[in-house]
């Protein structure tokens, strides 16, 4: 009985003592609750801390991490193909699917933190033209390696002669009329004769496109085929939106610039729509600046040269009359 009363009250004892510790544990936890909410509220800080909440909100929903910044691009994103259709282009491609990783190396997006940008191999049919030429030196200063392939039917090499030695850039002598394999990412098409002067003696370049498709078809690169204006014919229409098919006369003296260049668009639409090659159609306008022929006939060389020469004569004139001041004072004196 004894022993019994003993060990109720031993276990009395240690009921206490735990109730005790619990009281205590409680207390501590109101206490360091207490504490903590004290010290949020002191000094406003509460305050603070929501309003930097808010701020850091207000920041990320502006400017997302995941934002993809794309610049479009003035060459080759005319943006007038249809995205919808196949195409057979595997590489550079940009891809939403999957797990939501968005593979952003296609050209002009931003490259995955950690990887390096791609650089493209592009060839340029024509690059030793005027307009040519000037692509040439920007993609090369974007960083590509560039294959330019011209018969120099109007081309010359002092265009890019500044380019000669750089080992990203090569140049081919080669009729574009006959077919070439080049392991490329983009073809940029502008081998044609673009001036009046020139086009009677060469009149299209039908073959030249069909040759640069099939070289996209086979490799899988991307095509770009520099048009004209001239597509439009006599326009009924000012100024030409992308939709009007304008007014060409199919038989006149100037008919084999616009309907060749109207049947190399139709050609790569058809490449685009049947085999899926991606393609852009850029409708090259009057152009004009540093290394253009001023005598091939074209509206903005005709322009410039009547300025030369309008100049030329103003010039003559005044030294006519300068000389003839001079001179005519040498006489008097
Ligand atoms: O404004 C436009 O509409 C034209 O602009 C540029 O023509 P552009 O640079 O002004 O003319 P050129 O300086 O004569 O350049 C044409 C280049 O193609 C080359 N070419 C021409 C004909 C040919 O059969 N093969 C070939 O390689 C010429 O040698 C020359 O380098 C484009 O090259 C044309 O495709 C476009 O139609």
């Amino acid at each position: 009985m004894n022993s019994e009363l003993i060990h109720r009250s031993n276990n009395n004892n240690s009921n206490n003592a735990q109730q005790q510790q619990q009281n205590q544990d409680q207390h501590d936890s109101s206490r360091s609750t207490a504490t903590i909410t004290r010290f949020s509220f002191r000094d406003q800080r509460l305050i603070f801390l929501l309003i930097g909440v808010a701020i850091a909100t207000l920041f990320f929903n502006t400017f997302p991490l995941s934002q993809q910044q794309r610049w479009p691009d003035p060459i080759i994103d005319s943006g007038s193909v249809n995205a919808d259709l196949p195409t057979r282009r595997v590489l550079y491609q940009t891809s939403t699917k999957g797990d939501g990783f968005e593979t952003a190396m296609k050209l002009g997006g931003k490259v995955p933190l950690g990887l390096k940008a791609k650089r493209l191999r592009i060839v340029v049919t024509g690059g030793a033209g005027f307009v040519g030429s000037h692509l040439v030196d920007r993609l090369i200063a974007r960083g590509d390696s560039v294959i330019v392939v011209d018969n120099f039917f109007t081309g010359r090499k002092e265009n890019l002669v500044h380019q000669f030695g750089n080992p990203r850039f090569e140049l081919i002598r080669h009729d574009v009329v006959e077919p070439i394999l080049l392991e490329v990412d983009q073809i940029y098409h502008l081998a044609c004769p673009a001036s009046p002067v020139h086009y009677k003696f060469n009149p299209t370049n039908v073959v030249g496109t069909l040759n640069m498709l099939g070289l996209a078809k086979r490799v899988g690169a991307r095509f770009l085929l520099t048009s004209t204006s001239e597509v439009y014919g006599d326009p009924l229409q000012h100024p030409q939106v992308e939709t009007y098919w304008g007014n060409v006369n199919p038989i006149g003296v100037r008919s084999c610039y616009d309907e060749g260049k109207r049947t190399a668009e139709t050609l790569s639409m058809d490449y685009h729509r049947g085999l899926g090659i991606e393609v852009r159609i850029a409708r090259i306008f009057n152009t004009y600046g540093p290394r253009m022929c001023i005598d091939d006939g074209r509206v903005v060389s005709n322009f410039v040269a009547q300025v030369i020469t309008y100049l030329i004569s103003i010039c003559s004139m005044l030294c006519f009359h300068i000389y003839k001041y001079k001179y005519y004072v040498y006489i008097y004196s």
